[in-house]
């Protein structure tokens, strides 16, 4: 893939290849302000992915990745202000009613987070919590309810599901929460799975677990995955394309492997380096970052 220019809209017109499909999701000019005061979190953002595109959306922290993430997902506090368009699959995100925004979460778009055990409700069993988010979409008995449930947490690598589902969030290990929340996220088959650091909680060990299983998933649904991150590892495990963010901007985009080995921006050249656990060399540091 070409390396796409990063700032400013995507081309109008431009002609589609043969054979592409049309986008999924659509983000044009997004700015997202926490404050009048304060810089802008995400600064005039525009990115599109194309249905079975993996993304990872890599930068150091504070640089806008959640708030483009939440951006997506209409979970932003209410003070937070908000231009430009995100739509999914032709509907603009940003002028939906609470109730059409319902409907698509979920069934359309969905997320793992960082923190499961924040997530999920301290008062009820796993399997109701899964179970709730299939009845809120989909009108079915309670035995298919329970049936689902129980394969959803097979397949997430859960076993003795029968007993498992009848647990509480802190009957089980961080690892295991966080595979409910992947059971959770895929239930209603999603097109779009946003993941915003789904293994950054996580002891080192479970995380590789964690990245096999999201990987299998994701292919075997053929979804489209966001996925925020900001170890350029996981990123490089699970997505095709990279996007960098800095200071609220996608700085850079182009495939992992030409982000990963031949990065052209001089913070992606900082973050690599910091990645691979060296003090950035000359013209890799901050102080000759253009920004
Ligand atoms: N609810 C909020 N209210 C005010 N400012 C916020 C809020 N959430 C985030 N910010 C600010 O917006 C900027 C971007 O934060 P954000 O959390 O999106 O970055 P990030 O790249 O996801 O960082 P991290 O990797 O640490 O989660 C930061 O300056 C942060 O302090």
């Amino acid at each position: 893939m070409a390396r796409t220019p990063v700032s400013g809209r995507a081309p109008r017109g431009a002609t589609r290849a043969a054979g592409e499909q049309d986008p999924l999701l659509v983000i044009e000019g997004l700015t997202v302000r926490y404050g009048r005061t304060q810089p802008p979190a995400v600064n005039g953002v525009s990115f599109s992915l194309r249905p079975g595109d993996r993304v990872g959306l890599v930068g150091e922290s504070g640089s806008g990745k959640s708030t483009l993430a939440a951006a997506v997902l209409r979970l932003l506090p209410t003070s937070a202000q908000v231009t430009g368009r995100v739509d999914l699959d032709g509907h603009d995100l940003t002028d939906l009613k609470p109730s059409e925004l319902r409907a698509l979460r979920s069934t359309r778009m969905s997320r793992v987070p960082q923190d499961p055990l924040g997530n999920l409700n301290p008062v009820f069993t796993i399997g109701r919590q899964l179970s709730d988010v299939l009845s809120a979409h989909r009108s079915l008995s309670r035995q298919e309810r329970t049936t689902i449930v129980e394969e959803a947490l097979h397949r997430v690598g859960i076993g003795d599901a029968a007993v498992k589902r009848r647990n509480y969030p802190h009957e089980l290990s961080g690892g295991m929460r966080q595979r409910v929340m992947i059971a959770m996220a895929l239930l209603n088959h999603p097109d779009l799975l946003i993941a915003d650091e789904p293994t950054t909680a996580l002891d080192v060990t479970v995380q590789a677990q964690v990245v096999e299983l999201l990987r299998e998933r994701v292919a075997e649904a053929g979804m489209t995955l966001l996925l925020i991150s900001h170890d350029i590892g996981v990123v490089a495990e699970l997505c095709t394309t990279v996007m960098v963010m800095y200071r609220g901007e996608i700085v850079e985009k182009g495939t992992a492997a030409e982000v990963l080995t031949r990065p052209t921006h001089p913070y992606t050249r900082s973050l690599i380096a910091a990645a691979r656990g060296r003090v950035p060399g000359d013209g890799d540091g901050p102080s000759e970052m253009v920004t």
